[in-house]
């Protein structure tokens, strides 16, 4: 009871404040941050817009938006009980890569409103990091702002997943000394992560790929209604298996949980294969006890902070953004993730690895140093990055 008394104390009043860069201490400090000093400014970047990087908090600030429908593995619990997610991710971006970033909880569910909101909050912030909103809108909102936005859009619970989730496998799989080429893998909850994580994992090599949702295995001898299950489909179950998750998980390598608390069974970790690797990473409860399972794999991950082996979207998103932020990305493009995954697996190293250590914690520093630099050097051989060598150059010289 009492790191629950202890937790809701660190949330009392609210986990972020605003700050001044420079004091405000005399009239004359007044008459340069406010009017008449500041309309210099304001003419400045009305003259040209591309100055609202240097002269404003636009260079350094992420808008993190949430409609509060998927908060978590709890749900569609609404945009007031988001808050504290959202400020938390605020408060990680800030402490693990200096980014000025800002909750942004909406009470709409509407695609179109939400679209249009967050392109009329654009003019503010380097980018946007859209947050627990729930597939398959999330899927249409952020493909639409990215097409409608010259700054980074990215949805973390897709995409900052699949990239810890890769750097997580990559080396699981190193320690159980498997080919991610050669192995089965069932991705339970084939939502806006699940998705997103099966992607990149074919990306990366994976062949023997099976998705699972609550209706068992997702098939192509199957019509579904719906669209990204059908596309999915497509590019998974190559051995166009039925049934189950109980039944699919026989003999696989490798579980990747993405749906809710409970769905793995100890009976289903033991019909795995040998040396099992079990990523439970649905929150805040895992989709099964990694005490309880924990003796009958060979890696056991989940989501969590207070177990071995976190594969956390914290290790992904304040470094790829930062990273962004700083070469002036206009987007966060496959590369840009591929070499963040690459980047948050390199760090440990190869006399390090252990089954209990596959990946950094989030307060090694060189996490968010290699992603970014990784980052950067993606953005620029890919032609996205708008600072080269220092200078800021206008998008159109881009092309
Ligand atoms: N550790 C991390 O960094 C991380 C990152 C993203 C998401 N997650 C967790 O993954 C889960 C899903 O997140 P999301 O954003 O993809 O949500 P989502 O709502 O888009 O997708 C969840 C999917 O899981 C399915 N599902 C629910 N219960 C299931 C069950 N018992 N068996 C099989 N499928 C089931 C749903 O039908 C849905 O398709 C949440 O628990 C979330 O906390 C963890
Ligand atoms: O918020 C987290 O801890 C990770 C992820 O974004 C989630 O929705 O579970
Ligand atoms: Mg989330």
């Amino acid at each position: 009871m009492k790191i629950m008394d202890e937790v809701m104390k660190m949330h009392v009043g609210g986990k972020l404040e605003t700050g001044l860069k420079n004091p405000i201490r005399s009239m004359e400090d007044l008459s340069k941050v406010y009017t008449p000093g500041v309309a210099k400014v304001c003419q400045a970047i009305a003259a040209d817009q591309d100055k609202a990087y240097e002269y404003t908090i636009k260079k350094n600030s992420v808008a993190v938006v949430s409609d509060g429908t998927a908060v978590l593995g709890l749900g569609d619990i609404g945009p007031k009980a988001a808050m504290p997610v959202m400020e938390g991710k605020a408060a990680l971006f800030k402490q693990f890569a200096d980014v000025d970033a800002f909750p942004i909880c909406l009470d709409t569910k509407d695609t179109e409103e939400i679209i249009a909101i967050v392109k009329a909050i654009a003019p503010t912030f380097g980018g946007i990091n859209l947050e627990d909103i729930s597939s398959p809108r999330c899927f249409e909102i952020e493909a639409r702002l990215k097409q409608e936005l010259d700054i980074p859009v990215f949805h973390d619970d897709q995409h900052g997943t699949a990239i810890v989730v890769l750097a997580g496998i990559l080396n699981a799989l190193r320690v159980c000394n498997k080919d991610i080429k050669n192995v089965k893998i069932v991705v339970n909850g084939i939502g806006a992560a699940g998705i997103a994580v099966s992607k990149m994992l074919l990306h990366a090599g994976a062949v023997n790929l099976i998705g699972v949702d609550r209706q068992g295995a997702i098939n192509r001898a199957v019509h579904y209604d719906k669209p990204h299950w059908s596309e999915f489909a497509l590019i998974t179950n190559p051995h166009l298996e039925i049934g189950s998750l109980s039944e699919v998980i026989q003999g696989a390598d490798v579980f990747i949980g993405l749906s809710a608390p409970g769905a793995l069974k100890l009976g289903d970790v033991k019909r795995m294969a040998a040396d099992p690797i079990v990523f439970a990473m649905a929150n805040p409860t895992p989709e099964i006890d990694p005490e309880i399972a924990g003796p009958y794999v060979k890696v056991m991950a989940t989501g969590r902070s207070d177990f071995p082996n976190q594969i956390n979207n914290v290790l992904c998103f304040p470094g790829i953004f930062r990273g962004a932020l700083d070469c002036g990305a206009t987007e966060i493009n496959e590369d840009m993730k591929l070499a963040a995954a690459e980047a948050i697996s390199s760090v440990i190293n190869a006399s390090d690895l252990h089954e209990t250590y596959i990946m950094p914690n989030a307060f090694d520093p060189r996490v968010v140093e290699r992603i970014r630099e990784a980052v950067i050097r993606a953005a620029l051989k890919s032609g996205v990055a708008r600072i080269v060598m220092g200078e800021r150059v206008t998008t159109s010289s881009l092309i």
